[in-house]
């Protein structure tokens, strides 16, 4: 479904409803609920009120859709950006599990994270303006295997052609084994390529494969 909010704190505030109703679902059937969020530069606002969502904190484990393969501490890393502005207030009880497990290891990094993978409960998306989510970047060299809908793995490793930073990603496998699916984007050329994506299946645009599938609710939550 898309959805278009009026402003920058309506777009926090349905985002962060949409993902506490469904935590709070798995936490209910479960006992436990896995979170999974993005990076890039747009989401400190949506952590920030998160952070301080009145949910049971302790039983949640916070993961990351996708990671730059640097240090934990490096200003590019998404680990970081969780730790900073998600795990802190209330949200500081819940788990973290990160996708950098050795900084000087790609292969060991990506190993370990299939090996720690399960099934998470609400996936947060954001798009680049290329079409990439998590980092399933166009033309990268393991963009197939990402899209693969026979590749066992969950995590894989992709060399973006056009970004910084080899990526960890999770792949379309397991991004279509998650319990619900939210994308959080804004403005109007994420808009058009949201709109190019939804007219299309096509690798060039590789959000199109979210967009185009049945498998798991997908909400597209979108502001100026
Ligand atoms: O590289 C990345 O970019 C996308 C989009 O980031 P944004 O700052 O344009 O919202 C992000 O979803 C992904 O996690 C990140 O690694």
């Amino acid at each position: 479904m898309w959805i278009e909010c009026k402003n920058g704190d309506e777009h926090v505030a349905r985002l962060a409803e949409a993902i506490v109703a469904g935590l709070s679902q798995a936490l209910a059937e479960k006992g436990r609920a896995r979170l999974a969020v993005s990076g890039g530069k747009s989401p400190v606002p949506l952590f920030k009120t998160l952070a301080e969502a009145d949910l049971d904190w302790s039983r949640v484990t916070v993961t990351l859709v996708d990671e730059r393969f640097v240090p934990a501490d490096h200003p590019d890393s998404n680990e970081r950006l969780v730790r900073e502005h998600l795990l802190v207030g209330r949200a500081a009880a819940a788990t973290f599990a990160g996708l950098v497990a050795d900084p000087g290891d790609l292969a060991a990094s990506v190993a370990a994270a299939n090996r720690a993978y399960q099934p998470i409960d609400v996936v947060v998306l954001g798009m680049g303006e290329d079409g990439h989510t998590a980092s399933l970047f166009p033309a990268a060299p393991e963009l197939a295997a990402g899209l693969d809908p026979a590749n066992p793995n969950a995590y894989l490793a992709v060399t973006p052609p056009a970004a910084p930073h080899a990526r960890v990603s999770l792949t379309l496998v397991a991004l279509l084994s998650a319990g619900r699916l939210i994308l959080a984007i804004a403005g109007e050329t994420k808009k058009q390529v949201f709109e190019a994506a939804s007219a299309n299946l096509s690798a060039a645009l590789p959000i199109s494969a979210l967009i185009h599938q049945t498998k798991v609710p997908f909400d597209a939550y979108w502001t100026r």
